[in-house]
């Protein structure tokens, strides 16, 4: 007998957004970075990493969730689709909002959760990772990937009816106590989160999208 054929699971990348006028607020504190120059980087990281994420083989849909309207039109002619964020506040409801949109919009795909501060994302490596997270969901709730300083989170998938992030502070340890399954260990760029200017420091050397390398070299000047 024959077994059956099991759909291969689908994914749709969740990237959430806070508005650049309040995000990425640990850049300002850095190297008396002032407040445009923040704003400027915030939108950059955004936008590089949601160009990467349409880019990416194996991505059904982008779905940007952020109360940025101005910011919602550029990353929608990248070809992703976007979702007010409802100023929650709260990443983690953000995120469980964005996933119960996956299901009414894309029904059966899993909702892949990833950060927008990945200035350096490479498809090719999202896409290995994605192909980990399928692996890793044959028998595990969820996965994750962690941050290349190893507290934090990068991505989190699980389906729809599982969806429980823990983004915030040493978030890595939280989702692997919940029985995630780490993937992605290999991936640099999905793992390098620019949190300050040390952080941008180390992307602009391993490599950034055209967006941060335009901000970047304006704050240079
Ligand atoms: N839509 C939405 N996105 C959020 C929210 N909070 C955080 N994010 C996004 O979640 C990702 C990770 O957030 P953090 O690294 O904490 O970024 P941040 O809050 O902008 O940075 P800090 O102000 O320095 O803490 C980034 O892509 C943020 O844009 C929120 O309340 N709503
Ligand atoms: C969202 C959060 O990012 P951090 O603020 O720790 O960089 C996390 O890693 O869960």
């Amino acid at each position: 007998m024959t077994s059956p054929t099991l759909d291969p699971l689908r994914c749709v990348v969740v990237v959430p957004v806070k508005p650049p006028a309040f995000g990425k607020s640990r850049l300002a504190a850095d190297r008396h970075l002032d407040d445009g120059a923040r704003r400027e980087l915030a939108e950059a990281f955004a936008l590089d990493t949601v160009q990467a994420a349409t880019s990416t083989p194996g991505v059904e849909a982008v779905l940007v969730v952020t109360d940025d309207f101005r910011l919602a039109a550029t990353m929608r002619t990248f070809g992703a689709e976007v979702m007010p964020d409802g100023a929650t506040e709260d990443l983690n409801a953000t995120l469980v909002q964005g996933a119960a949109e996956v299901v009414r919009r894309w029904p059966g795909a899993v909702p892949v959760a990833l950060c927008a501060d990945l200035p350096g994302l490479r498809p090719v490596e999202l896409a290995m990772v994605l192909r980990e997270v399928v692996d890793g969901l044959g028998t595990a709730d969820a996965v994750f990937v962690r941050d290349h300083d190893g507290s934090g989170t990068t991505l989190y998938a699980a389906p729809a009816d599982r969806f429980a992030p823990a983004f915030g502070t040493g978030s890595a340890a939280r989702h692997a106590g919940a029985g995630a399954v780490e993937v992605g260990a290999g991936a640099a760029s999905v793992r390098h989160d620019v949190d300050d200017l040390d952080d941008l420091d180390a992307a602009l050397v391993a490599g950034v999208g055209p967006h941060t390398t335009r901000a970047s070299a304006a704050l240079a000047r």
